[in-house]
């Protein structure tokens, strides 16, 4: 079932540069999509359309009215003057939100499952990276959203980091299934974590290859795994991939 329908005919800036131009998916409930594409093309531009943060461009973004959002930056963006904790319960707080014991009780157990219970008392300024990059992921999860947006949420972490977060991403996700447009420079990322990847053109953005990854779940740990159909996709879209397939090959070494 369609839990998102995207329609975009142009995004211009006020400044003349079209971000944006002919993008068309849709995406399904459940679904861990990938959106891969060269730096600047518009992918941040296309998530915070998605986000309802940018509402200027000529095209239509359709999703069921009971939609429920999460979206979870580049930068963990943690509020410095509150508690790991007390940045969660912003979330659960917030004014349109009922209070829900349900969720609270959620907070704790997700606080506990990606290892931060002796955390929820600390400062952002006390965490690691990966820790700021843990309570991002508790936060974006603890609302139970039908549809996630992730900006290169593990970008600038060491290697080992961010394929610990990987794989605490797929447990969350495998549990409560939210459709996840996950924004990516990194095509082994990408293979690693998504059902479906969509190969964006330079600016403007637009779709020039919907990728449906033929790899079973739970994904190989080991990236040596990928290599086949890195090589696969390289032969079949030679032209498309070769720059990014140069970009990522240092920057994913192999587990
Ligand atoms: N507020 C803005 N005003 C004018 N131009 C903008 C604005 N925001 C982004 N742009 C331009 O729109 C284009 C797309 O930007 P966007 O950040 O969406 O790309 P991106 O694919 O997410 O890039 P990256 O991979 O480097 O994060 C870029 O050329 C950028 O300079």
């Amino acid at each position: 079932m369609s839990l998102l329908s995207i329609d975009l005919q142009r995004k211009i800036y006020p400044n003349g540069v079209c971000a944006v131009q002919d993008l068309r998916f849709s995406a399904n409930q459940g679904e861990f999509i990938a959106l891969v594409g060269p730096s600047g093309t518009g992918k941040s531009t296309l998530l915070n359309m998605i986000a309802g943060l940018d509402t200027d461009f000529t095209g239509q973004i359709h999703s069921p009215p009971d939609t429920t959002l999460s979206f979870m930056f580049q930068e963990p963006r943690l509020l410095p003057w509150l508690s790991v904790a007390d940045n969660i319960r912003l979330v659960l707080e917030a004014p349109q939100r009922q209070h829900d014991n349900a969720r609270f009780a959620r907070m704790e157990t997700l606080l506990q499952q990606l290892g931060l219970q002796d955390f929820r008392d600390s400062f952002p300024n006390q965490l690691s990276g990966g820790m700021k990059r843990r309570a991002a992921l508790v936060r974006a999860f603890v609302t139970q959203p039908s549809l996630l947006l992730m900006d290169e949420p593990f970008q600038s972490l060491d290697e080992p980091t961010a394929q610990d977060l990987r794989q605490l991403l797929l447990k969350l996700w495998a549990e409560s299934q939210p459709t996840v447009l996950f924004v990516t420079h990194s095509l082994n990322e990408a293979l690693l974590l998504a059902d479906r990847v969509l190969f964006l053109s330079p600016r403007p953005a637009k779709v020039i290859l919907d990728y449906r990854v033929p790899l079973q779940r739970p994904r190989p740990l080991n990236t040596s795994a990928l290599q086949p159909l890195q090589a696969e996709l390289l032969q079949q879209y030679p032209a498309l991939l070769s720059g990014l397939l140069d970009r990522t090959s240092e920057e994913f070494p192999h587990a």
